[in-house]
């Protein structure tokens, strides 16, 4: 058999394609091989120092390593608190407690040191459940020693008397058999163990540089970490019990949050909140004050709004009806301030539903939008060109009288198609979770109308045009396209999750792009009976073909099924008619042949995202989409950027002005006028 040259071309161009894709998947494993090698080391280094701990404390009958309350010392979040951390068993009295506040100086370190050392200090598996308040005093403790290159810093065997934490040089450290076990760092700790556990030191440590350290000596360090705890306690609830804000909440409720406080210092200057960063904390001033400023959308600049004071709150709203916070709270007292943290969760448990804590403020969106237009009439809207139609009705794109600046999408929905499909509540239920929603990934409904025919939604607009109409120019996305869409997906994902919204799976592709962003059309709340009529065949989760009812981990099967139809142009499960497609899908997703293109990484978290087991699929745990998003997939990814809208999309799309509908095909009138419908079901919408 001959070729022709052409078709050596072709073959000769498909083989240096598959060469080339080869290499590409050699250079990811070569990467993955070098992140678990340095992930080994620090895990051997980890496990080497519990071994010395748990040996020493053999040695030592009479050491009480790992005494004090029974607690892990391991694991856990970078806030847990140390009550139950075992730390050695120097006596804790009062008395020790006192000689430690006028033994020992603070001496003064830049801003930087002190950054050094808090994360020397996180970075510390023994170390990192301390809360802030005990870290920020370990650092004020802390002063300066040197080593010359070569110098012994610490003895293996000897009784320890300080803790010291690396800003600059490097050193090895070395077991009782000479061999290197360790080589550490700028902002590392170390001599934590034989001071943490009351044992002898466990290892050998040798400067292999210069190094600037910073020491803390033994007694000064128990005694911070004994502040633990009742005397917190006390502390804490005779203070809140001073401010107005608490002082009148019932005793139980104040035990409580004194409990899960925590104390944190901020340093003059600092943001402890920036306005659009996601926020999971609430906040009490203990002492010294803060300023709030804004940022308004449209001037860009920063505006103060007011000055806060001890015992003031702040950091409610981006735990209640917003996701993101919502004004900057930063450091105005030159000395710093001391504040009270609470946890989400402790939040919404211990505060988050009483009404004295429900703080309107002037700037607030949702109350603005309505007021914006709440004098507009349907007679001040015109219409510039038709975006779509869908079941219900057209979407148009309009214009208010004399507003050249902006435009919206105005959905009709004909009453009587509503009535005769029996989407009353549906529709209804739309209505209300757009006009809860508040995030820069679900579209914002500003107003809506009705009259005797139809229901109306004035609509943020995206004139960018779908998600799929991109799609199906470029065939495929690669895996940093589709990245970013997944990412902002799964922010708006998120955002309804926490909502207890569902969004509608069916609805697929059916995202909007909006300028140069994302935006989910829409949502539903979780609602049983009805929604099977919703689904797009190929988005629909095994559990729903079978009856089983559904819930939010449904929106992570078809967030896989997403991810596969944006890196192949066409979903996993796809068949000529849905009966054949729901066959398919029976048949789970590793049954389905992945095209090579797609990576080993991505493969994986498609077939997480895609199990068959509604319980078993990434994203349905306590973190939730948190879990997606630290998937090896997404490693390096700037979440950071999508979230602030500072990261460059992948896809622009052409707008020339608010009037352009050219990303949008071309709609024919409908010259059909639906009946009126007068029965009054509507009357909530
Ligand atoms: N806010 C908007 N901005 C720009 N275009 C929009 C907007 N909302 C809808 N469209 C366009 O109009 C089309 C129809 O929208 P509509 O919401 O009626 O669709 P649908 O998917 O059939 O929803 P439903 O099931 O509620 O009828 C969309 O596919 C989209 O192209
Ligand atoms: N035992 C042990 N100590 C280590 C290791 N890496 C760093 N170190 C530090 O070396 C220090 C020696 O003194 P300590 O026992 O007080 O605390 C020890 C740790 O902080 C390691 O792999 N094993
Ligand atoms: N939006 C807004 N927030 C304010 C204002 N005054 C104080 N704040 C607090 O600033 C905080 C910023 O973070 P959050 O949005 O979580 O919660 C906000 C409020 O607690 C104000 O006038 N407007």
């Amino acid at each position: 058999m001959s070729l022709t040259v052409s078709e050596l071309q072709r073959l000769n161009a498909q083989r240096q394609a598959e060469i080339n894709e080869l290499g590409r998947q050699v250079d990811e494993l070569k990467l993955a091989v070098r992140s678990r090698d340095r992930q080994i080391a620090e895990l051997l280094s980890q496990l080497d120092k519990y071994q010395s701990v748990f040996h020493s404390r053999h040695r030592q009958p009479g050491g009480a390593a790992f005494s004090g309350g029974g607690g892990s010392i391991s694991g856990g979040g970078r806030k847990r608190r140390t009550r139950g951390m075992g730390i050695s068993a120097e006596p804790q009295s009062e008395a020790a407690l006192a000689t430690m506040s006028s033994a020992v100086k603070s001496f003064s370190k830049t801003k930087g040191t002190r950054d050094i050392i808090r994360q020397a200090i996180l970075d510390n598996a023994f170390m990192k459940n301390l809360d802030n308040g005990q870290i920020s005093e370990i650092i004020d403790y802390m002063y300066p020693v040197s080593h010359k290159s070569g110098a012994i810093i610490i003895k293996l065997g000897e009784v320890g008397s300080l803790v010291y934490a690396i800003e600059d040089g490097s050193a090895e450290v070395t077991n009782t058999k000479g061999e290197k076990i360790n080589e550490i760092g700028p902002c590392t700790v170390f001599g934590e163990l034989a001071i943490l556990y009351n044992c002898k030191r466990t290892a050998t440590v040798r400067a292999l540089s210069n190094c600037k350290l910073w020491a803390i000596d033994r007694q000064t360090f128990q005694s911070i970490m004994m502040k633990t705890g009742l005397m917190k306690q006390k502390e804490y609830t005779s203070f809140l019990r001073s401010v107005p804000a608490f002082k009148d909440l019932p005793v139980e409720t104040l035990s409580k949050l004194a409990d899960a406080l925590e104390a944190d210092h901020y340093p003059s200057g600092e943001y402890i909140i920036r306005q659009g960063a996601k926020g999971n904390t609430f906040y009490i001033i203990a002492k010294g004050a803060v300023e709030v400023t804004r940022r308004d959308s449209t001037a860009g600049e920063e505006v103060f709004i007011r000055n806060m004071n001890r015992g003031d709150w702040f950091g409610e709203k981006a735990l209640k009806d917003e996701d993101v916070r919502t004004a900057n709270i930063v450091v105005s007292d030159p000395s710093g301030v001391d504040c009270l943290v609470l946890s989400r969760e402790s939040y919404k448990q211990l505060i988050g539903d009483l009404a004295s804590f429900d703080r309107k403020y002037p700037d607030e969106t949702a109350p603005k939008r309505a007021e914006e237009f709440r004098h507009l009439t349907l007679k001040d809207l015109y219409i510039v060109a038709t975006l779509g139609v869908g079941g219900f009705g057209r979407v148009e794109l309009v214009q208010i009288n004399n507003d050249n600046q902006r435009s919206f999408a105005l959905k009709q929905l004909k009453k009587q198609h509503i009535v005769e499909t029996r989407q009353q509540e549906h529709v209804l239920n739309e209505r209300n979770i757009l006009a809860e929603c508040n995030s820069d990934f679900v579209v914002k409904l500003y107003r809506t109308f009705k009259d005797r025919k139809y229901l109306y939604m004035l609509l943020e607009c995206c004139l960018g045009g779908e998600l799929w109409t991109v799609l199906r120019d470029k065939g495929h996305f690669d895996d940093s396209m589709t990245r970013f869409y997944m990412a902002c997906v799964s922010e708006a994902l998120s955002y309804l999750h926490r909502r207890g919204i569902v969004y509608q799976p069916a609805a697929g592709l059916r995202w909007l792009l909006q300028a140069h962003r994302l935006w989910l059309r829409q949502a539903h709340r979780l609602w049983q009976e009805d929604l099977d009529l919703l689904w797009h065949p190929e988005y629909v989760p095994p559990e729903v073909i079978l009856n089983k009812g559904h819930d939010l981990s449904a929106d992570f099967w078809s967030l896989g099924i997403l991810m596969f139809e944006l890196l192949t142009g066409t979903p996993p499960f796809s068949a000529s008619d849905p009966m054949k497609t729901y066959n398919i899908i029976l048949k789970g997703i590793d049954a389905v042949e992945f095209p090579r293109r797609v990576s080993r990484n991505a493969q994986n978290l498609i077939k997480k995202l895609c199990r068959d087991n509604p319980t078993e699929r990434i994203g349905v745990g306590r973190s939730g989409i948190v879990e997606v998003s630290k998937h090896l997939w997404f490693e390096g990814f700037n979440w950071g950027g999508v979230r602030s809208r500072s990261l460059k999309p992948p896809h622009l799309p052409q707008v020339a002005s608010p009037k352009d509908a050219s990303n949008f095909d071309d709609y024919p009138p409908d010259p059909e006028q639906p009946p009126d419908d007068v029965s009054g079901w509507d009357k909530d919408f």
